[in-house]
């Protein structure tokens, strides 16, 4: 059996280790935004139609292009590499060193399985060391990797993974909390359980980073 199964030895092989990225073919950036929507728009139609909708209806009319334009211009567009947030770092000519908590960051996703929304907030901190990140930036990321199909361990550690890049360091915290609305609208339909998930990496690997986070992220403001 893997060691690991038992015993996380080695912290730092363990949250490098599985695949981050989301499934893509390999044809995904061939169509440009217009002929996906196009695309998009006429299945979407033909979804409608089996439905049982009347396509001819002023109110239903336009809403194989209005979805289609969503999917790819808004709820998806963090499918696509150009969207990705440019990440401004400034000289840490501060010398701040201790953790900066950057918390209850609005999150908008969409669950990969059923396709409707997962709603919650991230929180995510980092110690800087030559530089520091603008604030907004640390939004965006949020952002970016939420505008995909997503289940919500693999958005956390895409963030985490995206965090580190950026800021070229492993002290990096992210804990997401999120409902997901294929558990509340549907299915089980229980409105009241959440998900909460975290990725913990460098210094934040010890208690004593990681409780200072977690008290930070449960203060009121
Ligand atoms: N691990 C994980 N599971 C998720 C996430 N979002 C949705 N799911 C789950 O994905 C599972 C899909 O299971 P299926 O049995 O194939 O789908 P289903 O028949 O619609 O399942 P029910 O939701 O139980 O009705 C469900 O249990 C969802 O709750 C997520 O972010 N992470
Ligand atoms: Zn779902």
């Amino acid at each position: 059996m893997d060691r690991r199964d038992w015993n996380e030895e080695d912290p730092e092989e363990e949250h490098l280790a599985g695949s981050l990225d989301t499934p893509l073919r390999p044809d995904a950036f061939d169509l440009t935004d217009e002929q996906k929507i196009e695309g998009i728009a006429h299945h979407f139609r033909e979804i409608m139609q089996i439905l049982g909708l009347d396509l001819e209806d002023d109110s239903l009319k336009g809403t194989p292009k209005r979805v289609a334009k969503m999917y790819v211009k808004e709820i998806f567009d963090g499918l696509n590499p150009e969207n990705r947030p440019t990440a401004r770092l400034f000289e840490n000519k501060y010398g701040y060193r201790q953790m900066l908590v950057e918390r209850d960051i609005t999150l908008y996703s969409s669950c990969e399985h059923h396709f409707v929304p997962i709603i919650g907030k991230a929180h995510v901190a980092y110690i800087p060391s030559e530089h520091v990140i603008g604030l907004s930036k640390l939004n965006r990321i949020v952002q970016y990797f939420g505008r995909r199909p997503q289940v919500q361990e693999r958005l956390t550690r895409q963030i985490a993974q995206e965090l580190r890049d950026v800021l070229k360091s492993k002290n990096v915290a992210v804990l997401i909390e999120a409902d997901h609305l294929c558990v509340m609208s549907r299915g089980v339909n229980d409105v009241s359980s959440s998900t909460i998930t975290s990725e913990y990496s460098g210094l934040f690997e010890q208690d004593t980073y990681r409780l200072e986070f977690l008290q930070a992220i449960r203060h009121n403001k």
